[in-house]
């Protein structure tokens, strides 16, 4: 990071429903912090919308038309097609694009950054490891940039937080130097931050909720009712916890109290796309890419994906009986198992077969 006098320049390196929104924030924050650059570059994956390109609809208008209509961006974000260009005099990256597609931009990044600059990753998703197991993104950005990546993750449906309505999110970050710094930039009014050190679970409870808000999206097209989506809320907290146990120990258990963790699960599971696609597939009968092309125009699901990667490790692992909630949601996106099934595969949960509360090791 620069320091002294100097003033840390911004990049968001991407610009969907969640990038647009998260932009607006970053480029108020930029623009009255003294130690900032005003000018926040946004890495926009370009195409054309009505024989236009986005990037000149975003710059002539600073309204990200297709991921957020109805807002605008302030006039210091600058969207710029060229990632290379847009990322390469930053001291601080944000990235907050799909999880599918984080590889491919940091091999395009790979010795075109800064070696002094550090990351911020918004990305809620897994990747497979070699080996059989699972990467987490900010270890992706971290081994291939080489450079520190912080995490943030929270109760933050993208247009809620454009709208300007009030909640809250996690910073995970272990380095105190940089953590000050994060915050700043990301928080307002209206958007509270908590930084916590617990940087792995933060990380994890954001990609694992996903798939429980597919199994709560399940339970609604099913036409389940409160009690049953509490109940698949609650058994899908106590599958990530012990996911983290199991997988990250040392990890904290106070970190699912913060709002990566139980406010993020009941938000997704009421509001988000993931439960409201999945409701659609059991409804419709049509498949989850289908129903993501047609409903979320471009937007992309995280749920039906992570699932398939926390099931690569936990089949490679001999679990999958221990993460039934998990496995189940798996199943039933590949077609393996009919949404109807999916009570079944979770009424005889291992949470109840508890004789005595647990001793958890967190
Ligand atoms: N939307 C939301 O409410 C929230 C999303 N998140 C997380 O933030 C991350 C980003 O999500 P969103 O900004 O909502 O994205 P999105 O779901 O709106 O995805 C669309 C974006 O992907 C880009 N894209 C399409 N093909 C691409 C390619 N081949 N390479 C690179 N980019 C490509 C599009 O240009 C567009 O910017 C995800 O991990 C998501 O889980 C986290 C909190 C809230
Ligand atoms: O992560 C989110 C809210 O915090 C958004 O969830 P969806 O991707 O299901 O909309």
């Amino acid at each position: 990071m620069a320091e002294g006098q100097i003033k840390n320049r911004v990049c968001i390196v991407g610009s969907g429903n969640w990038g647009s929104a998260i932009a607006k924030i970053v480029g108020r924050n930029a623009a009255r912090l003294p130690n900032f650059e005003d000018r926040v570059t946004m890495w926009v994956y370009e195409e054309m919308i009505e024989g236009k390109k986005l990037t000149e609809i975003i710059n002539e208008t600073h309204e990200n038309v297709k991921y957020l209509p109805g807002h605008k961006l302030p006039a210091n974000v600058v969207a710029v097609p060229e990632l290379v260009d847009a990322a390469k005099d930053a001291d601080l990256l944000i990235f907050v694009v799909p999880h599918q597609f984080v590889r491919t931009i940091c091999s395009t990044l790979l010795g075109k950054i800064k070696p002094t600059a550090a990351a911020l990753s918004l990305i809620k998703g897994f990747d497979i490891a070699e080996g059989g197991g699972i990467d987490l993104i900010s270890h992706i950005i971290t081994r291939c940039l080489k450079i520190p990546c912080a995490v943030l993750m929270g109760a933050n449906i993208a247009s809620e937080v454009a709208e300007e309505k009030f909640c809250e999110t996690t910073i995970g970050c272990r380095d105190v130097m940089l953590a000050p710094m994060m915050r700043d930039i990301i928080q307002t009014e209206y958007f509270r931050v908590v930084v916590v050190d617990d940087e792995d679970a933060v990380e994890i409870c954001g990609a694992l909720k996903n798939i429980v808000a597919v199994g709560a999206g399940f339970v609604d097209g099913l036409g389940f009712g409160d009690n049953t989506k509490a109940a698949v809320i609650r058994l899908g907290l106590m599958e990530m916890i012990k996911f983290v146990d199991v997988f990250y120990p040392g990890s904290k258990l106070s970190t699912f109290f913060e709002s990566c963790g139980v406010a993020d699960l009941i938000t997704t599971c009421y509001g988000g796309r993931n439960r409201r696609v999945a409701e659609a597939f059991v409804k419709t009968g049509r498949s989850i890419k289908e129903l993501e092309d047609e409903m979320l125009n471009g937007q992309k699901l995280q749920g039906p994906i992570t699932a398939e990667e926390v099931n690569h490790m936990l089949a490679n692992k001999n679990m999958e009986n221990k993460f039934p909630l998990f496995t189940a949601v798996f199943r039933i996106c590949r077609g393996e198992l009919k949404p109807s099934d999916f009570i079944d595969c979770i009424r005889s949960h291992p949470e109840h077969m508890k004789q005595m509360a647990p001793k958890c090791s967190l």
